[in-house]
């Protein structure tokens, strides 16, 4: 969609058969990356559903756009009075979808780049997935780095410091999560979707991207309800 286009959300009218439409400010494109079994589909399936997959799970193949039919498809959020329509679509972490993967790199407005917490190579591939993001798309893309699964207690091999720190290093912002119990889930999102709206600002001080999300929850803290 091209700028100051109208995008449109249908849904279905009180009256039954009569569709009325709900328009978005704002239409972004969302991409979630990351090694195999990080959890992104669980990430999406809880901002989407609220609901957490815990069972053995099919890894996604190729791509998965969850665009879907009206009232269960893109996830629309609020941004300070404006109506922000996020589509996010759900990447195969499998090496050999890559080059599949890679195509859909370009038309993306945001990356989430996910690790696991509790899997050390996935936090150092993090590297090589910044080195295709750089590779592969647009320049302005705004990337977060996320630290899945900080549920788990004694299994964690990744400390926040060092996401922390991985953040600092690449000038991208950076957050734990939990797809399980939701912590911060809504809250990454919503900071995507904010920070993506910013960047159509003229303020260079709305622009800029703070690399830390100072306000999310450490585990143990009562999750803040983001609308
Ligand atoms: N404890 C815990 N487990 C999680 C969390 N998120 C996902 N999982 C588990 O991790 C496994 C992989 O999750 P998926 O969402 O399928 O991972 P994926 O990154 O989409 O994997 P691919 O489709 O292969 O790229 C599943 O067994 C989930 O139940 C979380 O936040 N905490």
């Amino acid at each position: 969609m091209e700028d100051g286009e109208e995008d449109v959300m249908w849904r279905p009218s009180s009256y039954g058969g009569v569709f009325q439409c709900d328009p978005c400010d704002h239409v972004f494109k969302v991409m979630l990356i990351g090694d195999s079994c990080v959890g992104k589909t669980c990430l999406l399936t809880r901002f989407k559903d609220g609901a957490f997959l815990s069972a053995s799970f099919i890894s996604t193949v190729g791509i998965d756009f969850r665009v879907r039919a009206e009232g269960e498809g893109n996830k629309v959020v609020t941004v300070d009075g404006s109506k922000v329509k996020l589509q996010i679509w759900d990447t195969a972490g499998q090496e050999r979808f890559r080059s599949v993967t890679h195509a859909y790199y370009r038309d993306a407005h945001a990356l989430l780049l996910l690790y696991d917490v509790m899997n050390k190579n996935s936090y150092d591939n993090t590297r090589a997935w910044l080195g295709e993001v750089h590779e592969y798309a647009q320049d302005d893309v705004v990337i977060m780095l996320i630290g899945n699964k900080c549920d788990v207690n004694g299994d964690r091999v990744v400390r926040r410091e060092d996401g922390e720190r991985l953040a600092r290093e690449y000038n991208v912002a950076f957050m734990e999560t939990s797809a399980k119990t939701g912590l911060n889930v809504d809250l990454a999102f919503l900071a995507v979707a904010r920070q993506l709206k910013a960047r159509k600002s003229t303020n260079p001080i709305e622009r800029k991207f703070n690399v830390l999300i100072t306000c999310d929850k450490r585990p143990g803290q009562k999750d803040a309800l983001v609308t």
